[in-house]
């Protein structure tokens, strides 16, 4: 991640120790890893046992928006699905400010991510977004997708005057494409609910269990929840699909892996007739969305520490193999 906004123990020493039932503070580092917002790993001792949560000030997401968010991690924790929780203050908030900017502490989930995973780690994240799909059904508060179509809409103009004319005949037409596509029968039908909708490797960790090797990994859980929003539940299998399942050349896809993954999804929840028609434009769409949010990260740049921009390219690529489907 980043850190756009620098905090010292000191910074919250007093807070903790005043308002949770955590301990005193031991330690808080920055994280590198992440883009959008400043993530630091908070350690305290609680009668002589150390404990471990992460801090995340919003950097981007208002005061008004977060509450569906970490809402929603508190939903999905309760119901067994691995999310990391956020702890409740002793005033019964999970929201709070720090630096003048919205702040949440939640547990910190076990294991490390892994980056170039192997058909179980596709399956066991398959069989998890359907349990997490189902297990959302009942939350009872919506949020659009901040980073959907009309984001698209209002953003691609930004971007535009930075990109060849090949760039920008493939953006726009595909925007249209995708106009088309969202405004369609087929789409209106496709189920939908809370979806995490940026479920890349790196936000997915997996416990080794002491192991020195892949060999005994289970599912640690699933985080950065902060682009979920009510979105069609195919996007988010979409948005998983192409980064979980791709072959070595990094844009097509590695047909064993996505095999995995969407077995084992279907194993929990089969698809619709409507989503298996849609499946090629929404894997469109996914590949589009991070296109936009890459090339506008890279273009008009934010001021931080430790930040470690993504290629936009990739995602360029991977669109022009997913219109090949
Ligand atoms: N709940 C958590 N448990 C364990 N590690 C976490 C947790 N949340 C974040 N991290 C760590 O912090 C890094 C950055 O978090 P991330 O949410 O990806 O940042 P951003 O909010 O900028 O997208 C992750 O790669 C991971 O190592
Ligand atoms: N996953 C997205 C955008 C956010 O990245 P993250 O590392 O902060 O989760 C991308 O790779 O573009």
């Amino acid at each position: 991640m980043a850190v756009f906004t620098p905090i010292e123990p000191s910074d919250i020493s007093d807070w903790i120790a005043t308002d949770f039932e955590i301990g005193q503070v031991t330690d808080v580092r920055g994280i590198q890893g992440g883009i959008e917002n400043s993530n630091f790993f908070l350690d305290t001792e609680l009668d002589g046992k150390a404990q471990q949560f992460v801090l995340t000030i919003f950097e981007r997401l208002s005061a008004a928006q977060l509450p569906y968010y970490l809402e929603l991690m508190c939903h999905l924790a309760d119901k067994g699905i691995p999310v990391p929780k956020p702890l409740v203050d002793k005033h019964g908030q999970i929201l709070f400010s720090l630096k003048g900017k919205p702040a949440a502490i939640v547990s910190k989930l076990p294991g490390l991510s892994r980056l170039e995973p192997q058909l179980k780690h596709c399956a066991m994240v398959g069989e998890m977004l359907a349990k997490m799909h189902l297990a959302g059904t009942d939350f009872i508060h919506t949020q659009e997708n901040l980073r959907s179509l009309s984001w698209w809409q209002h953003t691609i103009p930004q971007i535009l005057p930075h990109l060849s004319d090949t760039q920008k005949t493939l953006l726009t037409k595909e925007l249209a494409a995708q106009e088309h596509f969202f405004s369609s029968a087929n789409y209106a039908q496709l189920p939908q609910g809370a979806s995490h909708c940026d479920l890349f490797r790196d936000n997915v960790l997996f416990d080794s269990k002491g192991a020195s090797d892949t060999s005994q990994d289970v599912l640690g859980g699933f985080f950065d929840f902060y682009f979920a929003g009510t979105d069609k539940w195919l996007f988010d299998l979409a948005v998983t699909a192409n980064d979980w399942c791709l072959a070595d050349n990094k844009q097509d896809f590695n047909p064993t892996h996505l095999n995995a993954l969407m077995e084992a999804y279907q194993s929990v929840r089969p698809l619709t007739k409507q989503e298996q028609q849609s499946w090629p434009l929404m894997l469109r769409a996914a590949a589009l969305r991070f296109w936009i949010s890459r090339l506008w990260d890279f273009y008009l740049p934010r001021d931080a520490q430790m930040l470690t921009p993504h290629d936009p390219r990739h995602f360029e690529n991977m669109l022009i193999s997913r219109k090949t489907l």
